[in-house]
């Protein structure tokens, strides 16, 4: 099977392009033995680029633990990239098909004719608890209280096609992010489990972030998690509409203007291309 290996600052897939590949097995499967970083290819997950009847491409997007997730920020960004280098669609503006829509994305290309930043339309948040889906009370639950074993935090949950809990810390520890970080995952308060960010606000337009990835633990970067938590720092009084946020792998640039669609601006890297051999 040929893949491409891309990142989003640091948030790795293995990347199949299905206009040109059939997969030698069933997706979540593939997921799994692939993104294991010993004995496979390595990365946080699989994405697969096919053909859609709504726009230029469509994503689906499968976690290292094989569970598919709606939608993947730093993941279409770098889809999008894919199609627009690879003359899938050369066009300034594309559209992407994911699990929560069509989403619109800018290209920005660089000297050598290649997309190098790419501005994503994320769509409006979900903010109903039911639909989140969470059963903390609260359209939106801000603030809400969340018992994790021995301790009571308090989070804000928003969607973003997929589901985030958002806690708010004076600082950001490995006791947060790796300690609570797998118990939120799994808490009941969610019942398709969760993706939980831990967030040192350092100004009112300036953010630190670490994320614990529902199906694919501590990642170097989530877009859609970028993105929840600037939704969560706006709706708790936090920060202002538009702020820097600063993940391990890097920064992007995140806005919700008038409180309806938001938009993320980041780079997008292609690392290398290969061929993958299935163990029989
Ligand atoms: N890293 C991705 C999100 C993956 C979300 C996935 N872990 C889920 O189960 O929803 C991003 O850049 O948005």
């Amino acid at each position: 099977m040929r893949f491409t290996k891309m990142h989003g600052i640091g948030n790795d897939y293995v990347y199949v392009n299905l206009f040109a590949e059939k997969l030698p097995l069933a997706a979540p499967d593939l997921a799994r033995i692939v993104s294991n970083r010993y004995k496979g290819i390595g990365g946080d997950g699989l994405i697969l680029i096919g053909p859609s009847e709504r726009g230029d491409a469509r994503m689906q997007m499968f976690n290292a633990d094989g569970s598919e997730s709606e939608m993947c920020g730093n993941g279409v960004r770098c889809v999008a990239k894919y199609v627009y280098d690879h003359g899938i669609a050369k066009k300034p503006e594309l559209r992407i098909e994911t699990g929560r829509g069509v989403l619109t994305l800018q290209m920005f290309a660089g000297s050598s004719g290649k997309a190098e930043r790419v501005r994503v339309n994320m769509g409006t948040p979900i903010l109903k608890s039911a639909d989140i889906p969470t059963a903390l009370p609260g359209d939106p639950p801000v603030n809400q209280p969340l018992v994790v074993g021995d301790k009571t935090i308090s989070v804000t949950c928003v969607s973003m096609g997929n589901p985030h809990c958002v806690t708010f810390v004076d600082e950001l520890t490995d006791a947060w992010v790796l300690g609570l970080g797998p118990q939120v995952e799994v808490h009941a308060a969610f019942p398709r489990r969760v993706n939980a960010e831990f967030a040192q606000v350092l100004s009112r337009t300036e953010i630190q972030l670490r994320v614990w990835e529902r199906g694919s633990g501590e990642t170097q970067a989530c877009g859609t998690g970028a993105c929840a938590t600037l939704v969560a720092g706006v709706l708790s009084g936090r920060t202002d509409h538009q702020a820097l946020i600063h993940l391990p792998g890097g920064d992007l640039e995140i806005e919700w203007p008038d409180e309806k669609e938001v938009f993320m601006t980041g780079p997008a890297t292609e690392v290398f291309t290969g061929e993958w051999f299935p163990e029989v």
